[in-house]
C-alpha cells in the first residue's frame, strides 16, 4: 500500500489534519493510522475542552467528524468505570491513551450453538500515548480503568462511523443492541440524556 511520508503531528489539531489526509482515500492503513496516533505526545491543555465527566460512566466526546470518513472522539473513565463486552459494527476502532491507564480484555465471539459463556482470551494494560487497535475480526473486548484512585482519558477513532453497537453478556453469551450517544460535541454539552454501553 501507498505510504504517505507523514510527520509527527506536535499537537492534537495536527493529528486531526494528518487524520484527514490520512482518511482521505477508500483504504485504511492501520499500522500507519495508529503510529500517528502514538506518535503525538499527549498534552493535557489541547483536549482539556473535550474532557468532561460523569460520576457513574464513562463519557464520550465528539471532538472531530472527520469529514463522514471517521468519528473522532474522547472518552472520559472516572475511576472503576468499565464498557460492557461489545463489538464494533465492522468498523475500524483505535484506542489511544491520553492520560491514565485502562484494562483491554479481548473475548472471541460467542458460539450461537453452544449458548456458552464467554472465556476471555487476553488482557492487556494501555499506558499512556499507547494506541491500541481492534475490529469485528479480532474480537470483542471490554475496557476498563481499574483504578480507585485515578481517572483515564482516552482518544478513539472509529473508521466508518456507527451510532449503535452490540453488546454482550459474558455469562450467556446473549447480544443486544445498544445505542451510542455523546455526551458532548465539539466541547459542548449535548442536551439529551448520556447512554454509554
Ligand atoms: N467502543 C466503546 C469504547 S471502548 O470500550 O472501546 C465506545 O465507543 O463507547
Ligand atoms: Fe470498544
Amino acid at each position: 500500500m501507498e505510504q504517505t511520508e507523514l510527520m509527527k503531528p506536535e499537537t492534537l489539531e495536527d493529528l486531526i489534519k494528518t487524520l484527514h489526509k490520512l482518511f482521505e482515500s477508500d483504504s485504511v492503513n492501520v499500522e500507519e493510522v495508529q503510529s500517528i496516533m502514538e506518535s503525538y505526545k499527549s498534552k493535557p491543555h489541547e483536549w482539556m475542552k473535550y474532557a468532561t465527566f460523569d460520576q457513574y460512566r464513562y463519557t464520550r466526546n465528539l471532538v472531530d467528524e472527520g469529514n463522514g470518513k471517521f468519528n473522532l472522539m474522547i472518552l472520559c473513565w472516572g475511576e472503576g468505570h468499565g464498557s460492557s463486552i461489545h463489538d464494533h459494527t465492522d468498523s475500524h476502532c483505535f484506542l489511544k491513551l491520553l492520560q491514565g491507564q485502562l484494562k483491554e480484555t479481548l473475548f472471541d465471539w460467542p458460539d450461537r450453538k453452544l449458548q456458552a459463556g464467554m472465556l476471555q482470551k487476553s488482557q492487556q494494560v494501555l499506558l499512556e500515548n499507547q494506541c491500541a487497535y481492534i475490529n469485528d475480526s479480532l474480537g470483542l473486548h471490554r475496557v476498563e480503568n481499574v483504578s480507585h484512585t485515578e481517572t483515564a482519558v482516552s482518544l478513539h477513532l472509529y473508521s466508518p462511523p456507527f451510532q449503535t453497537c452490540r453488546t454482550f453478556d459474558q455469562r450467556t453469551g446473549h447480544h443486544k443492541s445498544a445505542k451510542m450517544t455523546f455526551w458532548s460535541k465539539f466541547g459542548k454539552r449535548t442536551p439529551y440524556v448520556n447512554t454509554t454501553i
